[in-house]
């Protein structure tokens, strides 16, 4: 079982969360004890990634649940309540609205009482199997599409911010694919972008890949085309936040110019990402809200300033990618290669396989 980062305590009915801004060097949990608790970790980023802050979410309703049944509040206006403030929490990750939508699903009905936690409590469980379980099957899917194409050698790989247990349920999309090459004996490095400023790959995907021995090596974001061009690499692998229908794909800023890069090395470029990730409702990328970060989080490091006090800061947490950049989109029922096959999935909401 690899790394978690979200716990329900169920004897306190409260939601602990592995706080990521200090990880790899401090481990510590920070607990929620409501919805306003959930929708400010998640706007801070203690729990971040696509998959992590929906599953977080669907908790921040349960806790609202709790409260209302608590304090004998009527539970559909507070439930409606929290999920206007969880989804506020960050922008540009689909996952957020879609898991609400689900929770939500069904909810109005329900009356104040503990009948109705145990429902969301099961709905929430649901959400993270699920969550898992597409993982593994997006795993599978992308490794076996790596493996046919650069036959059965070990790859050097190349990935981008934190796409492992710390932001899913567990297991990881792109890192879920690493996982199973390695499981394969399939891996044999993987440079990791430290990407700034938050550095995920650097605290999180390197702490991931370090628990597990799967061999890596760290480097700054600007070293990506050297090694693409010196080091041998077979592949670009990236997770996502929110795709739209023509396959455009919002990932975390950097994400674009390594399709670029990619592209120009002629090496694939892919994307590891659940059939939750689509938006059906975005003809193209261009309607993607991309969140813009504070500028102390670019600016400042370990408390210390790393730019003039006054300079103007353009910190956008995503980038867009458009379709024509990306070899490949892996996800749990199979690969997409082509316009064709989004619109299969579109159609089918399960794509072609293509394998
Ligand atoms: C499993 S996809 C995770 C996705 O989320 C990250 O963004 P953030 O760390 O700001 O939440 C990044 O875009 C990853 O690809």
């Amino acid at each position: 079982m690899s790394l978690r980062a979200i716990e329900w305590d169920e004897h306190k009915e409260t939601l602990k969360l592995l706080d990521q801004r200090v990880l790899p060097h401090q481990s510590n949990w920070i607990e929620c004890l409501n919805e306003e608790d959930v929708a400010a970790a998640i706007a801070a980023m203690v729990v971040r990634g696509a998959p992590a802050i929906g599953l977080t979410a669907a908790y921040g309703i349960l806790l609202a649940a709790i409260q209302a049944v608590k304090n004998h509040e009527a539970l559909w206006p507070r439930l409606k309540r929290a999920e206007k403030m969880l989804i506020a929490a960050r922008p540009t990750a689909v996952h957020l609205q879609f898991t609400l939508e689900e929770m939500l699903k069904g909810a109005e009905q329900l009356e104040d009482s503990d009948k109705t936690i145990s429902y969301l409590l099961s709905k929430v469980r649901k959400i993270e199997q699920e969550d898992s379980l597409s993982n593994r099957n997006i795993g599978a899917h992308g490794a076996n599409w790596l493996q046919k194409r650069r036959g059965k050698q070990p790859l050097v790989l190349l990935t981008h911010c934190n796409t492992g247990a710390l932001a899913t349920a567990d297991f990881g999309t792109a890192l879920g694919i690493i996982r199973t090459l390695q499981e394969r004996g399939s891996i044999s490095n993987v440079f990791v972008d430290e990407t700034r400023p938050y550095l995920q790959g650097a605290r999180l995907t390197a702490y991931e890949l370090e628990a597990e021995n799967i061999p890596y090596t760290l480097i700054t974001d600007s070293m990506a085309a050297a090694a693409m061009r010196l080091k041998k690499v077979d592949a670009v692998i990236v997770g996502a936040d929110r795709i739209a229908s023509n396959g455009d794909t919002a990932n975390k800023i950097g994400t674009y110019s390594l399709a670029v890069l990619a592209k120009a090395h002629q090496i694939p470029f892919c994307v590891a990402a659940p059939l939750a990730t689509f938006d059906w409702s975005l003809p193209s990328g261009e309607k993607i809200p991309i969140e813009e970060r504070p500028a102390e989080e670019m600016v400042i490091w370990n408390k210390t300033p790393i730019a003039p006090q006054n300079a103007r800061v353009w910190n956008p947490a995503f980038d867009v990618t458009p379709f024509e950049w990306i070899s490949a989109i892996f996800t749990e029922e199979g690969v997409i290669e082509s316009i064709a096959d989004l619109e299969r999935l579109h159609q089918r909401n399960t794509p072609s396989i293509t394998m």
